[in-house]
């Protein structure tokens, strides 16, 4: 898969040298491209925002400077791929569709993602209308919270999609078993979890998981995503369906 990242902060991205994201990017099953934004403008200040039409607070980021970027980035992403392939744009932003697990899966599917992070109040909205169909731009949230601009939600996004890329997790099981993973766990969150000692300043291990009696280990770990699930995330315990509680106790 190959990423490219349009910031003014390229450096913020250095984490995806380590890890995870390092050895797969060593292994070429990530490409990743970082691009300075402020290498399109053409003033001395290499200004990139504005303040906003209709007044108010902040400033938001020029229309020009970002279609510059994304023309430039696309044809680079071609002259290397040498097909009319296109990316999928995606613009870290409160107000878009929630990122979730489901998100992750659709995007680890795709050959070639754009990310936009903006800084300030966002990028003039005409951007996003520009490549909306031809990129199937897509606005996303990573959470209801403000954060200072995109680049963290980025660095969110690249490491959950990238995770689910063949060959990065040692493990392909633990794909499926992710909390929020679609199937069996769907809509569950994942429960409590322990290795040696079995003993640690006087807490045991439940002693059903040292019992080696499958059936017993699995409902056990059920029934404490399920107890967890309701606890801290009602709402998801509500899409559970029926069966999920037909099949256990329904005192968890
Ligand atoms: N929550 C966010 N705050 C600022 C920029 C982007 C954001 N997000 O969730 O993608």
């Amino acid at each position: 898969m190959r990423v490219d990242i349009i910031s003014i902060f390229p450096e913020y991205f250095a984490p995806l040298d380590v890890s995870l994201m390092g050895k797969a990017r060593e292994r070429g099953i990530l490409d990743i491209h970082l691009h300075q934004l402020r290498d399109w403008t053409h003033d001395v200040h290499k200004t990139v925002d504005d303040t906003p039409y209709g007044g108010g607070p902040g400033m938001v980021m020029k229309p020009e400077i970002w279609g510059a970027a994304v023309d430039a980035v696309i044809g680079e992403g071609r002259a290397v791929s040498g097909e009319d392939t296109l990316p999928r744009m995606i613009v870290p932003t409160p107000s878009g569709r929630p990122f979730t697990q489901e998100v992750a899966l659709e995007y680890a599917k795709e050959p070639w993602l754009l990310f936009a992070p903006a800084r300030y109040e966002g990028i003039d909205s005409r951007v996003v209308a520009e490549y909306g169909a031809r990129l199937r731009a897509d606005e996303v949230s990573i959470g209801d919270y403000v954060l200072a601009g995109g680049e963290a939600a980025v660095l969110v996004m690249v490491e959950a999609v990238g995770r689910l890329l063949p060959g990065v997790l040692g493990n392909a099981r633990s794909v499926a078993d992710d909390s929020f993973a679609p199937g069996a766990m769907a809509n569950l969150l994942e429960g409590p979890v322990y290795t040696k000692p079995p003993v640690w300043r006087g807490h045991e291990v439940p002693e059903v998981l040292l019992s080696g009696h499958h059936g017993r280990i699995a409902r056990w770990r059920r029934d404490e995503a399920l107890r967890r699930t309701l606890e801290r995330r009602p709402e998801l315990a509500a899409r559970l369906d029926r069966e999920s509680f037909d099949k256990h106790d329904r005192r968890v």
